[in-house]
């Protein structure tokens, strides 16, 4: 057994709400807790900046990399200092997604490492995603090593976050795709209505399903591919919100519409897996409206975990990540993305 190992996972999503910082011991590969964990709100020139990148220049993508890098430096550093931690062996960095093209095979994820380094004055570990794309792989999602590792009592774990993925175990082997997407699109109807989120599911409860609408969202071609898949923002922009605003109704019947089908495609995959129980974490799971419909359109067990792991289970997992990429041990698995072997992944910066 390794030695304990104190790390601090940084995780910033797709929904854009804020940086998740977590300060993790591992003990050994199975063994984990997590001691302190903050979000840090996103200013909203921060969030429109992080929004707006995957249309910059070169130049200025360059830039905003750096730049974002420092600031999460500032942000561990303070961290460290706040919560008055002694040890930390390493930072583990997911970055911000700006773009996801696999086939293309490219990711990138900024927050430059050294830059985060360099502010906080830690080894810094990153840029989890582009080995992977480079071996064929989707390059996503990488949390389901977590959940072999951490999570093996459940038949499934779901996260309801930017997107919706589920990983679990078959036959052996752990298999994990996105869904669909959830919060991207529900916040993106939500801003219409002067809100960043929709809250506990309201709006979207006072709305009507357009059968039509649930129909055609049913038929979109990532839903019929088999796995390994993964969604991107380029799909949800280009694909599916297309489809949403051919629709001349309301915004709350937008909103309950899109619910309704990104619950019907959750309740397919529980059923197509055979799957009993699952845990499911994410800002999802807050909303109520979204999670009572899918209890009433499923019959698998929701397990709802503490408040930490629902909202730091990704941080954790990538400072579990960064745990076995400075152990050199795998931490992305081909029978999840596809790529062309297991291996371990994650740059690492000292100074
Ligand atoms: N009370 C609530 N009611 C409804 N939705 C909520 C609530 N609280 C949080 N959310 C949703 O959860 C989102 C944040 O979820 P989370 O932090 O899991 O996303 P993320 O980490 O950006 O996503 P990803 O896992 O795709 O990277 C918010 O943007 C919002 O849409
Ligand atoms: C490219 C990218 O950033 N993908 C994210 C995104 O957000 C959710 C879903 O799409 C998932 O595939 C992935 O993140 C999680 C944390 C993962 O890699 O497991």
């Amino acid at each position: 057994m390794k030695n304990p190992t104190f790390c601090i996972g940084l995780m910033s999503g797709t929904s854009l709400d804020g940086l998740d910082i977590c300060y993790v011991r591992f003990d050994d590969n199975q063994l984990f807790e997590i001691l302190h964990a903050e979000t840090i709100d996103y200013s909203s020139d921060w969030r429109t900046k992080l929004t707006e990148a995957f249309q910059y220049s070169a130049m200025d993508l360059c830039q905003l990399d750096v730049e974002f890098g420092y600031f999460l430096g500032e942000q561990v550093k303070e961290f460290i200092h706040k919560n008055k931690i002694r040890k930390v062996d390493f930072v583990a960095s997911h970055g911000q997604t700006i773009f996801h093209q696999p086939q293309k095979s490219f990711t990138l994820q900024i927050g430059n490492g050294l830059a985060i380094a360099s502010r906080c004055q830690q080894k810094v570990v990153c840029d989890f995603r582009t080995q992977d794309v480079i071996l064929g792989g989707q390059g996503a999602p990488l949390v389901p090593i977590g959940d072999e590792l951490l999570f093996s009592n459940y038949d499934a774990c779901l996260n309801l976050g930017g997107f919706s993925n589920i990983s679990m175990n078959r036959n052996g082997k752990r298999i994990a795709f996105d869904i669909c997407p959830i919060n991207i699109v529900l916040n993106h109807y939500a801003k219409q209505l002067g809100f960043d989120f929709d809250k506990n599911g309201e709006r979207a409860e006072q709305g009507h399903i357009n059968i039509a609408l649930v129909e055609e969202l049913n038929l979109l071609n990532f839903y019929h591919q088999p796995f390994p898949k993964s969604l991107g923002f380029e799909w949800v922009m280009n694909e599916f919100l297309t489809i949403v605003d051919k629709y001349d109704i309301s915004i709350e019947d937008k909103l309950r519409s899109c619910v309704e089908h990104f619950v019907i495609q959750i309740k397919n995959t529980f059923a197509l897996y055979d799957i009993n129980n699952v845990l499911i974490t994410g800002g999802g799971v807050r909303n109520t409206f979204f999670i009572n419909r899918l209890g009433e359109l499923s019959t698998v067990e929701i397990i709802i975990p503490t408040d930490n792991l629902i909202d730091f289970k990704e941080a954790l997992i990538f400072a579990f990540l960064g745990y076995r990429r400075v152990y050199n041990e795998i931490n992305c698995l081909a029978s999840v993305t596809g790529a062309s072997k297991d291996h371990s992944s994650g740059i690492i910066y000292h100074l």
